[in-house]
């Protein structure tokens, strides 16, 4: 039998008769051997002709078994279900905190390389701190007097409330009892103009006459404020180039088919595509094309049609990858969105607050960095039992921002150059570089704004470390009951290291970082490492304030698990949207009307007791959980104990969860400070195995 060798080192030494087999022979063993044997087989032309056939087919059947197996590969992936995870709760409980956890651990080298992308928003928390305080410094004392909650107490008053207060109270979680003699008045004040002893009102207002307020500040302070004043216009132009990214439109999942003809008389098909659920690619697409010099009009809410002058015609059409709403379905989600403007079971005292104002339409970006601050002055978080500054940034509620924040984070390393910038996101690929934010160019001038907002922050860096150390700034935070340092977005204490030349975004820093989500938002993660890998999960992360809840309900159809965050530390803390509800309550209503919901009833429910830490250090600190929760029952003395309220927390979610589901269902409970990543990672791997294996058993795939 012959033994083939790769046809390549057969050689052809004649054309017409013979070919000779060149080195190594062919022998007819069955195998090579060596030193070879010096009998030369010799091949005939018709020889050649059925090897090479042979080698031929046996090429083509390789070929085609390639093909099928990766034929097979494809549908298998097709057919495995897609992992879909909402993330619910309200505002500030640690939803989009979750979901950087998810990402660093499962895809940790997209968690990395958007690093950089966190830097903006961290300066911007750093920011709004030392703005704050300089705001607070200049006040005017009657609008901090109205802004003042009059019912809200200093989180560390002096014990002051009577038991008999406490009776008063029926609801099992109810605001803190409201001092007598406040009531929407200030206490009167002793002869020597101090307040009463034994009672708590609204603190003292700013400025003029209590002799609690220094005359004038003095002369380091007056030279702090004058030199910190650029930090105003850098709040400013990065709060416009955040604000101004155009959002990506808000939708439950689907797909969308794109087609584009070259033309509309002939109607003849150039490309037909799935564009798939992809938001972002779908949000930019309009522009994308509209780049190319065609003109656009939006038919219907499903169909946008594009026409250029070259006659290019394109049509991108929502397809639903879910069935259309059924009836149920459709009540379902109309009777949450009706329960979702008013989760309380009984109607709020006042009307809801409107919806925050919507954000401002993208103008040019050099008009955006000559505009002026649009942040009010002083921004005070009303209805928390201790004055909440708020230092979060906002977003448009899409991950486009990233973008701008990463080019943000590569001049301000490199400096203000276009050029070099372009070089130096080419060579790192930290940033997808196109040099526009919102379609629009970025000009060598916008670049050197980043830069210069860098420059600044670094130059003012030794004043805001004496400013946050200035005596007097932390006595006027003390006598108004502003605790910056439990705030979210906090970096005071970080000044000297995220200011540093060389400061890249650490995890830690990232987790910290505040920044409120708006809409919903869809995160694709791919798994990098695991049996999982290469698995796509999807997530939606939400914006959590009462107005944005209604946005939710279209994201119930399809959903693998929910994960809802309920804030332990907020038992003491009102809804920034509506000052005349507690945070906790707010929160249980919410989970009862989630629980409830007909169209999740066969959803997996995960539920994450989250900032364990903050609760412990309050409860440390004084605060007394049966104040505000006045069903509980504490002989501890004279704080009360982290784990029993936690206790008490878990029974009352998980009687909850009990009473209103319309079917039985398992609940997963946790506590969790999804700060600190180690403990969350514990959790993380279990709920992935609980997702897996329960989305498994859902599919009928096991
Ligand atoms: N100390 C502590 N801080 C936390 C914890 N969870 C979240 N935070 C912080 O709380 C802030 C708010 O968290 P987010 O995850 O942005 O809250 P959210 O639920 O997404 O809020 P919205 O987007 O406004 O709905 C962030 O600054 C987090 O760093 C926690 O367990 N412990
Ligand atoms: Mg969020």
């Amino acid at each position: 039998m012959l033994t083939h060798f790769p046809h390549s080192r057969v050689g052809s030494i004649s054309k017409k008769s013979l070919v000779v087999g060149t080195s190594p022979y062919r022998t007819n063993h069955d195998a090579p051997h060596w030193p070879p044997s010096s009998t030369l087989h010799i091949e005939t032309q018709e020889d050649v002709e059925v090897r090479q056939q042979k080698e031929k087919a046996a090429r083509l059947l390789s070929e085609s078994i390639d093909r099928a197996i990766a034929a097979e590969r494809a549908k298998r992936k097709k057919a495995q279900p897609v992992v879909r995870i909402l993330l619910l709760g309200q505002a500030e409980s640690g939803k989009s905190t979750t979901l950087k956890n998810f990402q660093l651990h499962f895809t940790p080298r997209a968690f990395h390389a958007d690093a950089e992308a966190w830097r903006i928003v961290i300066y911007m928390n750093l920011i709004r701190s030392v703005n704050s305080i300089l705001e607070l410094l200049d006040a005017d004392p009657d609008k901090i007097s109205k802004n003042r909650t009059p019912s809200y107490t200093s989180l560390f008053p002096p014990v002051r409330q009577e038991r008999t207060d406490r009776q008063e109270v029926t609801t099992p979680l109810s605001p803190p009892p409201r001092p007598s003699q406040t009531n929407g008045q200030r206490r009167p004040r002793t002869a020597d103009g101090s307040f009463a002893r034994g009672g708590l009102a609204s603190p003292p207002p700013f400025g003029h006459s209590s002799p609690h307020l220094p005359p004038a500040h003095s002369h380091e302070l007056r030279r702090l404020k004058l030199s910190l004043l650029p930090l105003k216009n850098v709040e400013a132009t990065l709060n416009q180039f955040l604000e101004t990214v155009p959002a990506a439109p808000i939708r439950p999942p689907e797909s969308y088919s794109l087609e584009i003809s070259i033309s509309p008389k002939k109607q003849s098909s150039l490309f037909q595509t799935d564009v798939g659920a992809d938001e972002a690619l779908v949000a930019d697409l309009p522009q994308l094309l509209k780049s190319a010099g065609s003109s656009q009009s939006i038919s219907s809410d499903s169909t946008l049609s594009l026409k250029s002058s070259k006659s290019l015609k394109c049509r991108l059409t929502r397809r639903h990858s879910v069935a259309p709403p059924s009836r149920t379905s459709t009540e379902e989600r109309s009777s949450f969105e009706k329960s979702a403007r008013s989760p309380t079971t009984e109607p709020p005292s006042k009307p809801l607050a409107p919806p925050p104002d919507p954000l401002p339409s993208p103008t040019r970006i050099t008009d955006i960095l000559s505009s002026s601050l649009r942040r009010p002055p002083l921004v005070f978080k009303q209805g928390h039992d201790q004055v909440h500054l708020e230092l979060a940034v906002r977003v448009r509620g899409n991950s486009t921002w990233k973008r701008v924040a990463r080019t943000f984070g590569v001049s301000a390393l490199v400096g203000g150059k276009r050029d070099v910038v372009r070089q130096v996101a080419d060579q790192s690929s930290i940033i997808s570089f196109d040099g526009s934010v919102a379609g629009q160019e970025l000009t060598d001038r916008d670049f050197r704004e980043f830069s210069a907002a860098r420059q600044v922050i670094e130059a003012c860096a030794d004043d805001m470390k004496k400013l946050w150390a200035n005596g007097e700034v932390r006595d006027l935070l003390r006598r108004h009951g502003i605790h910056l340092e439990e705030q979210p977005g906090f970096f005071l204490d970080d000044i000297e290291r995220i200011t540093a030349p060389n400061y890249v975004p650490a995890t830690n820093d990232i987790l910290r970082a505040r920044l409120s989500t708006i809409g919903v938002v869809e995160h694709r993660l791919k798994m990098e490492s695991g049996a999982e890998s290469g698995q796509e999960w999807v997530f939606y992360d939400v914006g959590g304030t009462r107005p944005q809840r209604a946005a939710w309900a279209p994201f119930f159809d399809n959903v693998t698990a929910i994960i809802f965050l309920a804030p332990l530390s907020a038992f003491n803390e009102k809804l920034a949207e509506d000052p005349t509800i507690n945070r906790l309550e707010d929160t249980y209503q919410l989970w009862k009307t989630i629980c409830s919901n007909k169209l999740l009833a066969s959803v997996q429910f995960i539920l994450f007791m989250n900032k364990y830490d903050i609760l412990v250090s309050k409860l440390r600190s004084g605060v007394r959980f049966e104040r505000y929760v006045t069903r509980f029952k504490s002989d501890d003395k004279p704080l009360d104990s982290p784990e029993k309220v936690a206790k008490y927390m878990l029974a009352m979610f998980h009687t909850a969860h009990k009473k209103t589901s319309p079917k039985p269902r398992k609940l997963h409970a946790y506590l969790t400070s999804v700060i600190d990543t180690k403990e969350t990672l514990k959790v993380l791997y279990h709920i992935r195995e609980q997702v897996i294996v329960g989305h498994l058993h859902e599919s009928k795939l096991v």
